[in-house]
Parts: C-alpha cells; structure tokens; sequence
C-alpha cells in the first residue's frame, strides 16, 4: 500500500488554508444589540454527538461561504436568515476549530421559519450571558463562546 500524506499542517501558511473550511452562524435575537444566542446540539457522528455547536457545515466545490451558510441553515433548521457581520478570529480572521477545520462565523437573525433540529442535530437552545456555558460546547468551540459572550448584552 502506498503512503498518501495528509496535507502538512506544519509547513509554513499551512495553518489556515491546508484546513478545510467550515462556515457557521451565531444565530441571534438582533444582530445589533443580542442578548441570546441559539446553541445546537450534534446528533452524529457518535464522536461529537451530545456535543454543542453553531449550525453550519462544510463549504461545497463551487459554493461561496455565504452560499453555503444559507444552504446549511435551511438544511438543518429550515430557517432563512439575514447576515450580520462576520465574527473574525485570530487565524487570518477565521477560527481554527480542530487539526482539520476552520471555520468562518457570522452573525445572523432568523427571518423566516422557526429553527428546528431537523438533520444533524437533536436539541437546540437559547442561551444568553447568565447560561452561554451550561451546554458542552464542541472543544473548538469554547473560545469562540468566550469571545460571543462580550457581544451578549445582559
Ligand atoms: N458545523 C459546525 N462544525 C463544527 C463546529 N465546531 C467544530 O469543531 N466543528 C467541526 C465538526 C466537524 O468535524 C466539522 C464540520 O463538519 P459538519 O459535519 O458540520 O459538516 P457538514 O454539515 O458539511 O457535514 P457532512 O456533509 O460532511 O456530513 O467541524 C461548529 O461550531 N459548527
């Protein structure tokens, strides 16, 4: 069998763009002044499953991330939403999340449907500043929480 190495997380600019990329909404109550924020909770694989995330998923060949984050929120909440800004993060604006993803996060409001957990995931929750870490955030998740939890307004 011949040996097929991965990309190589170690060589130089290769911490963000060998990675590949995620796209995910902080779906609030009002992108401007939010006070709660909607968690949910992932249903497969059993890896992650019981663990909490921003909805989202994986940019598709031939998709923009915006596209793609549309896409993903109707597929999974069956939700449209309008964007606010993107939640930039410290690697060249977007978060690395685990050894093989990075994820780009904006912030959204719900402007039709009602979110439901309707693929991939089992629960969904609002949460605001009192009880944004009562769930078990996915791992490379819990910074990004940090960083929301100066935007929520008590
Ligand atoms: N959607 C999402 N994925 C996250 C977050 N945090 C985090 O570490 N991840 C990881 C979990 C997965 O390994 C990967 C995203 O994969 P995914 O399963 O959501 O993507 P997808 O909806 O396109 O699913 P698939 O078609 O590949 O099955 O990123 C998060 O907040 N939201």
């Amino acid at each position: 069998m011949t040996h097929q190495p991965g990309p190589d997380l170690d060589a130089p600019g290769a911490a963000v763009g060998a990675r590949r990329l995620v796209v995910a909404a902080a779906i609030v109550d009002d992108v401007v002044a939010p006070s709660r924020l909607l968690a949910a909770r992932r249903s497969r694989p059993s890896s992650l499953a019981g663990r909490w995330e921003f909805p989202g998923g994986k940019v598709d060949d031939g998709e923009t991330p915006v596209g793609a984050l549309h896409r993903e929120l109707r597929e999974e909440l069956g939700v449209s939403v309008d964007l606010g800004p993107e939640v930039a993060g410290p690697d060249d604006d977007a978060w690395i999340i685990t050894d093989r993803h990075v994820m780009r996060l904006w912030l959204a409001r719900v402007t039709v449907g009602d979110p439901a957990p309707l693929v991939e995931h089992d629960d969904l929750r609002w949460l605001d500043a009192e009880s944004l870490f009562t769930v078990d955030w996915l791992d490379g998740d819990v910074r990004i929480v940090a960083a929301l939890a100066g935007l929520l307004t008590r």
